[in-house]
């Protein structure tokens, strides 16, 4: 085999569905070689963040690797913004950038593409991948290509393979996958021991679940973790939505101070915190009242399990999990949780809130009989996503980048087959809201509820009297029909609800639900939310 036909091989025993990417000539002879082969379906978008997103929301609702290909310099640098949001966020993307060949580097040319020197892509690339390395021989790309697939599965992180022009065609020996990572028996035992321990000389203990539980694909493991342990569970912000397709009732979102009251004085006054997965960031514990003691939280994310005034190092969390389920009894059974009751929802010509969106599409939810994924953007959408239950929701929760949301749920489309809802703002639409353009080429559908409130309203929120905030508006849903899709613009509740249901009825293209809301309105989580972080930044 040819050395792109053994990547795309390897990528595909790894566990990616598709290829993205954005062609160029430095990376050419490979996305020839990807069309050619059709190892891995090749999805191509209209702009590079477009495709990272696309393939994070893949990656992250999958729980498998994505593969993403672009052009040296001007793709890959294109690309940066997203890959440093999956990075942060523990998404496992593997990130394949074209580079000049080994005769061209010695041209003594300043070559096209190229930023301040030739290995500018690569160094930019250190700060946001787990791992990188340029394939300079057919000898030695079995061993990287290998390790870097170990790494970007191990740490759920991306990581980076330069591949020069004139290496994709060479002839090369088949990817051999290494083992895992090694890790001590002993440690894990005496980890899950101890954790055990402290959990049952607790009075309140609590679990929190964050985004970790998921990339890892464990969330049927720590399901049955919860039941055996028969305490609280809550998920962090960022970890909205995990469990969603488990019987774990999971009491909700912690939020602190912008969240339920209850809920925070649960998570704030436990003396026993096990937080797994979880990503100590300020978007998951800033709005916190009093702040937590993480001495008393045993923290298990990224290999590691810091507890109490100690650490536990190279710690697989799926292999903690298994220890824990070992030394517990099977629970009781369990009378499965009934549905909460669709709250009765006035259809009425009141003005659309963010409540009522969320309101409107958990009653949508309720009546499909297949699973409906979430894809959300940054914005007050994603305060409205909090609301909407049991259902998996993937949204830049942390890293927080705009332009997320529609790419992230072509993505998720294309890697499950199940339609979509997307959120998102109409900022956050203007920049990769075009994307839809791309949706009747790729066969998928997704439902795009778009809060149309003619501003950047969280900068508003954070600085009332900002006038840079003012967008205009841009009459979206007139836009969607020249993009292959169907739109309709609504502003009260019977509307929205109708759209909704015009919307499910219509298949094979995307449907734009333009939601005109009311200047200022905004969900009282984002208003609490804010004026907590504010609170903090001014002590
Ligand atoms: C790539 C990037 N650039 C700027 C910013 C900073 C920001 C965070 S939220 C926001 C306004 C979002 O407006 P939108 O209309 O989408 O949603 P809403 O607030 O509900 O009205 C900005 C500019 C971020 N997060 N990412
Ligand atoms: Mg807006």
């Amino acid at each position: 085999m040819q050395l792109g036909e053994v990547l795309l091989t390897a990528l595909k025993q790894a566990g990616a569905r598709h290829l993205y990417g954005i062609p160029g000539d430095f990376i050419l002879p490979f996305f020839e070689q990807a069309e050619q082969s059709s190892i891995l379906p090749l999805v191509t978008l209209s702009h590079e963040p477009g495709i990272g997103f696309a393939a994070d929301g893949a990656a992250r609702m999958s729980c498998r690797p994505a593969a993403v290909a672009v052009t040296y310099g001007a793709g890959a640098l294109n690309l940066v913004n997203a890959i440093a949001g999956a990075f942060a966020e523990r998404s496992p993307l593997f990130v394949i950038a074209g580079c000049p060949s080994e005769a061209e580097r010695g041209s003594g040319f300043l070559l096209h593409h190229q930023a301040k020197t030739l290995d500018s892509q690569y160094r930019i690339y250190s700060e946001i991948t787990c791992d990188q390395a340029r394939i300079t021989d057919a000898d030695t790309a079995p061993d990287i290509i290998a390790r870097l697939l170990r790494s970007c599965i191990t740490y759920s992180q991306p990581v980076l393979l330069e591949l020069p022009r004139d290496l994709a065609t060479v002839p090369c020996l088949p990817v051999v996958p290494l083992s895992p990572l090694p890790f001590e028996p002993q440690a894990i035992s005496a980890c899950a021991e101890e954790i055990l321990d402290v959990l049952s000389g607790a009075n309140s203990p609590v679990l929190m679940v964050d985004v970790e539980i998921r990339r890892y694909d464990l969330e049927d493991e720590v399901a049955a973790l919860a039941r055996r342990l028969n305490v609280p569970v809550v998920t962090t912000l960022m970890g909205r939505g995990l469990l969603a397709d488990t019987d774990v009732r999971v009491l909700g979102t912690y939020l602190g101070e912008a969240g339920d009251p209850e809920l925070t004085e649960l998570v704030e006054s436990s003396d026993a915190l096990l937080l797994l997965g979880v990503i100590l960031s300020d978007s998951n514990f800033g709005p916190s009242g009093k702040r937590l003691d993480i001495r008393k939280a045993m923290l298990v994310s990224n290999r590691e399990v810091q507890l109490g005034y100690h650490n536990y190092h190279e710690i697989p969390m799926g292999e903690l999990i298994q220890a824990l389920l070992e030394r517990l009894p099977e629970p009781g059974r369990i009378e499965p949780e009934q549905p909460a009751a669709s709250p009765m929802w006035e259809v009425d010509d009141q003005p659309l809130t963010p409540a009522d969106i969320a309101a409107g599409i958990n009653l949508f939810i309720a009546d499909q009989p297949d699973p409906v994924p979430i894809a959300s953007d940054i914005g007050d959408c994603l305060f409205t996503s909090l609301d909407i239950h049991h259902t998996p929701v993937v949204a830049p929760g942390y890293y927080a980048s705009m332009g997320f949301g529609v790419p992230a749920g072509i993505g998720i489309q294309l890697t499950t087959g199940h339609r979509p809802i997307i959120l998102v703002g109409d900022g956050a639409f203007q920049m990769t809201g075009w994307e839809l353009g791309n949706c009747q080429r790729l066969e998928v559908d997704p439902i795009v509820v778009l809060l149309n409130n003619r501003s950047w309203e969280m900068i508003r929120v954070f600085q009332p009297n900002s006038q840079c905030s003012d967008l205009g508006d841009w009459h979206y849903a007139g836009l969607a029909d020249a993009l292959g899709g169907l739109g309709l613009r609504v502003s009260t509740r019977r509307d929205f609800r109708a759209a909704l249901a015009e919307a499910d009825q219509a298949r094979g293209s995307f449907v734009l639900i333009e939601v005109m809301l009311e200047s200022g309105a905004v969900s009282p989580t984002l208003k609490q939310f804010a004026k907590r972080l504010q609170a903090k930044r001014s002590l």
